[in-house]
């Protein structure tokens, strides 16, 4: 047993947890970060914030009784599939992949550099969405263009909130009470990407190259005809900072009803909405197909999990993206779909459809320790 801390820093926010072994010590969220009239310009003045809580309690970084540090690092390219110590080496490595995640990798470096900062001796573990997804075979990793341009510019299919997808494919087959389970999660927060995922290896995942393709998201538009984003940059002008714009932040939900959060497009279909009414059948008919793909992926399905704060909160978004597929050996319990119980699908419904919390800073954290106690 160890006191780690975990730091899941995402593109606006930072999360933080300290645990003790399972239990709990602090936890909180700084959000807003960067945005308009916020008081938080960049994630060094969060990871400011978070040091002065902590220290506040007799928590903070400094203290002896801390173990090490965990950090959510979002992509880790082909270089880092496995929960890594973190070295310069591994610092330079980590900054080489700035260019596949600009909005994302730089908010986990100025978290470790913090760190560094106060306390050089202490280890620190980078956790990367990445690396669940490098056992995605070539079939759906490659993207069918030129191979030589591929690899001179690594593109391919990496996947993020692998994090996630460990945690909740993991507890399904736990449910399903076989560790060779096919199961299909769907991990709908303000990001969102589906996985599909046969005796614990991930297969397909819907996010690309970027957290971008997929899914329709809070305000990212997941799948688009590249050759829209071409007419766009030649016929109106566009250039790629405002093609950029458009896709991650103009996009999904937001683009498509002008409400980026769950709850306001739910609250505007009960009054008859048309906009949220598209962006509610948008969002669902996306994720119905992804369903449809991953179940022919795997061959067979035992699991389909729903997670993140849309798909542990919204009973209309499950009921939408499943109904209709009993052919599929998908019977979903209205009644249980609309409590939310950890089981939603109905008794004897062949493929078992669950709610599972995701925690991905429990996982940073089991991870953290794992690789810590390896290098002792
Ligand atoms: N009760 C609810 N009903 C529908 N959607 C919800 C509910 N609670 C939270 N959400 C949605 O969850 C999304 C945020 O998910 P979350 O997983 O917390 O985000 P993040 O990706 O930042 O971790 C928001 O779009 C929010 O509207
Ligand atoms: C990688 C990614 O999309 O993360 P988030 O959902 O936190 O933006
Ligand atoms: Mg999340």
């Amino acid at each position: 047993m160890g006191r780690v801390l975990v730091v899941n820093s995402g593109s606006s926010s930072v999360k933080y947890r300290l645990l003790e072994g399972d239990e709990r010590l602090a936890s909180g969220t700084v959000e807003r970060i960067g945005e308009p009239g916020s008081p938080v310009p960049d994630h060094e003045a969060a990871l400011k914030l978070i040091g002065a809580e902590l220290a506040g309690r007799g928590l903070g970084i400094d203290s002896p009784e801390l173990t090490a540090v965990g950090h959510r690092v979002v992509h880790g390219g082909v270089t880092f599939t496995e929960p890594t110590l973190i070295t310069d080496d591994v610092v330079g490595k980590i900054e080489e992949l700035i260019p596949l995640a600009p909005l994302h990798n730089p908010a986990g470096l100025a978290g470790i550099e913090a760190v560094r900062r106060l306390r050089p001796d202490l280890p620190q573990v980078a956790v990367f969405d990445t690396a669940f997804h490098a056992t995605i075979p070539p079939a759906a990793a490659a993207y069918a263009i030129d191979r030589e341009v591929a690899e001179r510019w690594r593109i391919r299919r990496y996947g993020f909130h692998g994090t996630s997808h460990a945690y909740v494919s993991r507890e399904a087959a736990r449910l399903a009470g076989t560790p060779s389970a096919g199961v299909i999660v769907l991990h709908l927060g303000n990001g969102a990407s589906a996985s599909a995922v046969s005796g614990g290896r991930c297969v397909d995942t819907s996010m690309g190259m970027t957290p971008l393709e997929g899914l329709v998201m809070g305000t990212r538009s997941g799948d688009v005809d590249p050759g829209a984003l071409l007419y766009l940059a030649r016929t109106a002008g566009m250039s790629p900072e405002e093609i950029d714009t458009l896709l991650n932040r103009r996009s999904g939900l937001l683009g498509l009803c002008g409400d980026n959060d769950m709850r306001a497009v739910q609250e505007r279909l009960a009054v008859g909405d048309p906009a949220a009414e598209l962006a509610m059948a948008v969002y669902c008919h996306r994720l119905r197909k992804y369903v449809g793909a991953y179940y022919a992926v795997l061959g067979s399905v035992d699991v389909i999990a729903f997670t993140g704060g849309v798909g542990e909160n919204s009973a209309p978004v499950r009921e939408r993206t499943l109904t209709g597929l009993e052919r599929l050996g998908i019977v979903l319990d209205p009644g249980r779909n609309a409590r939310g119980e950890r089981t939603i699908s109905a008794d004897g419904s062949p493929v078992r459809v669950a709610v599972i919390p995701t925690d991905e800073e429990l996982e940073i954290a089991h991870q953290t320790l794992e690789v810590v106690e390896r290098h002792r």
